[in-house]
């Protein structure tokens, strides 16, 4: 099965201008992509990215800059497809083989805050229709095309690095580069009262 990670390479993770800099994001993006194209490798996959710009990576890269959703449904137009997103770093090995165990047409992996972080597609007439609760879309639009539907339930897989207050996320739970980029740039974690936080040296 094709395995794609699209990027948005150019301008990425708009979301993060409060805390880094254009340069710091794409080279931010870099290292989330690294570590999930690591862990889709080591379940044996060859992922292909498809970017909106040049980009630096482990991986063949494609540049495209079409929109997410006419990339995406150009892609499942032409057979079975699985897309995982560039921004979930914390996805392990053992993640990617729970995405592929099921034996659904269609396999979504829901993000936090309403997002699809990845799903695989082994049916014809399945397409996407991203942003918003896309979750939602996506359940709908499996049905109305009458395909057996599965969901992964992973907090891993679940945690899209979206907002500064994702970042503490991947200091907590990552081991890759997302992590070691973040500490390099002098993120560490902070204490307050309620959820933990970071704070840049
Ligand atoms: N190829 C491609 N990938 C995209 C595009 N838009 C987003 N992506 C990727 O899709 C995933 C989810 O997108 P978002 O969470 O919106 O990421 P983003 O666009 O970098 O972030 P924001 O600017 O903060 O919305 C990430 O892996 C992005 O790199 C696009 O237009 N084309
Ligand atoms: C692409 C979009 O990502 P989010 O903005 O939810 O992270 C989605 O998953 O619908």
């Amino acid at each position: 099965m094709r395995v794609v990670v699209p990027v948005s390479g150019s301008d990425p993770k708009t979301r993060l201008s409060p805390v880094l800099s254009p340069d710091e994001r794409r080279e931010f993006t870099e290292a989330m992509l690294a570590d999930v194209l690591r862990a889709l490798d080591a379940a044996g996959y060859d992922p292909e990215v498809v970017s909106t710009a040049p980009i630096d990576c482990d991986a063949p890269v494609t540049v495209d800059d079409r929109g997410l959703d006419a990339l995406v449904n150009d892609l499942l137009s032409d057979g079975p497809l699985a897309v995982v997103m560039a921004d979930v770093p914390l996805i392990t090995t053992e993640t990617v083989e729970r995405l592929f165990a099921p034996d659904a047409d269609v396999v979504l992996a829901p993000g936090l805050g309403g997002g699809t972080n990845a799903f695989v597609c082994r049916h014809p007439d399945f397409r996407v229709d991203y942003h918003g609760a896309s979750i939602r879309d996506h359940r709908r639009i499996a049905a109305a095309a009458g395909a057996d539907l599965a969901e992964v339930d992973s907090r891993l897989l679940a945690t899209d690095i979206d907002e500064p207050a994702d970042l503490a996320e991947v200091l907590l739970h990552g081991d890759g580069a997302a992590g070691e980029w973040l500490a390099d740039a002098g993120f560490e974690l902070a204490f307050d009262d309620g959820r933990v936080g970071v704070e840049r040296e």
